[in-house]
């Protein structure tokens, strides 16, 4: 999800304000910023003065054929280019390290925000969209501080103090200066909204086309095993066609704006030549006046000219702004509280579920319903039920990565939502079906579970994972980097690094989700034993699609209908509910999907 360009509000609010929202990170570099924008503004008046020394030298030493001062004059206009060229190098070297800093703190600011928005957030946003933010919006804030600002101030000034400065040469000069600047100043502003829209489109367009190139190379092996390659190709070229024509439009906004730009200014300096020369023929004005007329409305093309351009910067940076604060102002719903009630010091891993219900938000309908179910300190509780009954959203509310909507869920008495979420997230640890691994060596990749672990903690999680034999046989061992998500594994091995990865940091309470999924029946029998020392001691939820995931439970819980519909042992659900049995017998629960849960609920 993202908001469009065309949506009332994003027309409504302005660029001002947008860019306003800058103001906490611009702040702590505004010295050398300032220090910038003060150098360039010395270069522009060197620049400035060139024309009122070299009308000296006209009138002067040229007029009366005495080249007495000229090499005075001479040195005086090489020392003001030195010293422009010099101040603009100074500029450039002063804003480099203050807006690469703001952009690296924009970056991290927004990336930390990422990391601490709920799921539900990144389920209706997509990654391109958050991708494109985090690149390229923040270049475009970047430049614009780098640049567009320094230079909409600086510019501005030059021209003030250039157009001053022709009304003390001449006052028709100043106000044929002012009668081109006045409509091109209409024009820009004119032209500024729509070019506004326009920019907003085009970088939503960009994050779209970010998330197909993202799903094309994440979802590579599916693309080719069924040969849709060609049809998301195809997919593809048509958003890059829309932004093309996105990027036109672009264009031909600026094209225009870029033809008054250049016209207008011509205008005015064809009529100040034309009225110069009218007052030298009678003796109004001299001819060293007429030429530093003409430079300094040369000089001051550039910050005439550039006003547009920045301007339509500027509101591609506040468009940038809006799309990075869209991100950064998304609620964290799942937080931590004020004030967090302290864990005990050795917790027990009392896992209770009381009355717990949850709907994902914007969904008819509710997926947990009352869910009532007590886990004792070091029990074993199997979650079975069919497919979409809710096993994984019930498993996912007990970190927190989602809170519930009614009811609570308490660790040794204390509700989740009362706990810090680092005393939350420390006493329980989660390995979920589909594991995530990253670009990181195992050993980070284990470490995940327990920054602070050993060697030898890292070992012996990777031992119960089963996993520590096949690790040793990778060509650097711990230290082997594993490709994006974990591809060059197989997905057994993933999942069993991700295992080992929730054992580490020996957890009271373990929420697995369908752990031996991916696991040969070989493997899985080895997994499975050592998964039970594990266990042994630690209070353990798992989601269990088959028998043999089931087989580690002391007890079996049955979710049909949003409820738990029966509790027991594997042995007895199997005697006395027919709808266990047929769920379970089939060989696997996933077997049984499809079902209604309607009709699992009538079990
Ligand atoms: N992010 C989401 N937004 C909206 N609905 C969702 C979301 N995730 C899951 N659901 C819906 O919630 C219901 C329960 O899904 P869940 O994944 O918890 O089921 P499950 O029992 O774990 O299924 P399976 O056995 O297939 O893994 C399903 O109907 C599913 O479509």
């Amino acid at each position: 999800m993202a908001a469009r360009a065309d949506h009332p509000r994003i027309r409504r609010r302005s660029t001002l304000a947008a860019l306003r929202r800058l103001g906490p990170y611009v702040w702590p570099e505004r010295w050398p910023l300032i220090g910038s924008a003060l150098a360039a503004l010395a270069s522009m008046l060197c620049g400035l003065t060139i024309p009122l020394v070299t009308q000296r030298i006209v009138d002067g030493p040229i007029a009366h054929h005495d080249a007495g001062h000229l090499p005075w004059l001479v040195a005086v206009v090489l020392a003001l280019g030195a010293a422009e060229a010099g101040l603009f190098f100074v500029r450039r070297r002063l804003v480099a390290r203050p807006t690469t800093t703001i952009e690296a703190r924009m970056r991290a600011d927004l990336y930390h925000h990422l990391q601490r928005l709920p799921v539900a957030f990144h389920d209706q946003w997509q990654s391109g969209q958050l991708l494109s933010r985090a690149v390229g919006d923040l270049s475009t804030v970047r430049r614009f501080v780098a640049f567009v600002l320094t230079f909409l101030i600086v510019n501005g000034l030059t021209l003030l103090v250039g157009i001053g400065v022709l009304f003390a040469l001449s006052t028709l000069a100043g106000v044929i200066m002012v009668a081109g600047a006045v409509p091109l100043v209409i024009v820009s502003v004119l032209y500024e909204s729509r070019f506004k829209v326009a920019a907003r489109r085009a970088q939503d367009q960009q994050g779209e086309l970010a998330t197909t190139v993202e799903e094309a190379v994440l979802g590579i092996r599916v693309l080719k095993a069924f040969g849709r390659g060609p049809d998301l190709a195809a997919r593809f070229a048509g958003q890059a066609r829309e932004l093309r024509g996105t990027e036109l439009y672009k264009i031909s906004i600026l094209a225009l704006l870029w033809a008054v730009i250049i016209a207008l200014p011509e205008l005015a300096l064809a009529g100040q030549i034309a009225a110069g020369t009218a007052a030298i023929a009678h003796g109004a004005m001299t001819v060293g006046t007429l030429v530093a007329v003409v430079t300094v409305s040369t000089y001051l093309r550039w910050p005439t000219d550039s006003i547009g351009w920045l301007l339509a910067e500027a509101n591609q940076a506040a468009s940038a702004c809006e799309r990075y604060w869209e991100v950064r102002d998304a609620p964290r719903t799942v937080g931590g509280p004020p004030r967090p009630r302290p864990l005990p010091a050795a917790p027990r891993g009392a896992l209770r579920l009381e009355g717990v219900r949850f709907g994902y938000p914007g969904a008819s309908a509710e997926v947990l319903r009352g869910v009532d179910l007590e886990i004792r300190p070091g029990e074993t509780v199997a979650l079975v039920g069919a497919t979409g009954s809710g096993k994984t959203t019930l498993a996912a509310l007990v970190p927190r990565l989602a809170d519930v909507t009614g009811g609570r869920i308490t660790v040794d008495g204390i509700d989740v939502r009362d706990l810090a979420l680092a005393d939350l997230r420390r006493v329980v640890a989660t390995a979920f079906e589909d594991p995530v691994l990253f670009s990181m060596s195992v050993r980070e990749n284990v470490a995940l579970g327990r920054p602070e672990a050993t060697e030898a903690e890292i070992r012996a999680a990777l031992r119960v994972a089963h996993a520590e034999e096949f690790v040793d046989a990778l060509p650097w061992g711990l230290a082997t980097r594993i490709g994006e998500q974990g591809l060059s594994l197989s997905g057994g091995q993933r999942q069993r690094l991700a295992l080992a990865r929730a054992v580490v940091g020996r957890p009271a309470v373990l929420v697995l989700d369908d752990p031996l999924s991916a696991l040969d029946v070989h493997t899985e029998a080895e997994v499975e034993a050592a998964l039970r020392r594990v266990l042994r001691d630690t209070t353990a939820l798992i989601v269990a699609h088959r028998p043999s995931t089931v087989r580690l439970a002391d007890r079996v819980a049955l979710l049909a209908g949003g409820r738990i519909a029966a509790v027991g042992s594997h042995a007895e659900l199997l005697t006395h509910h027919p709808g266990y049995r047929s769920l379970l017998t089939t060989g696997a629960a996933a077997e049984a999907g499809g079902r209604p849960n309607e009709e699992v609920a009538a079990w």
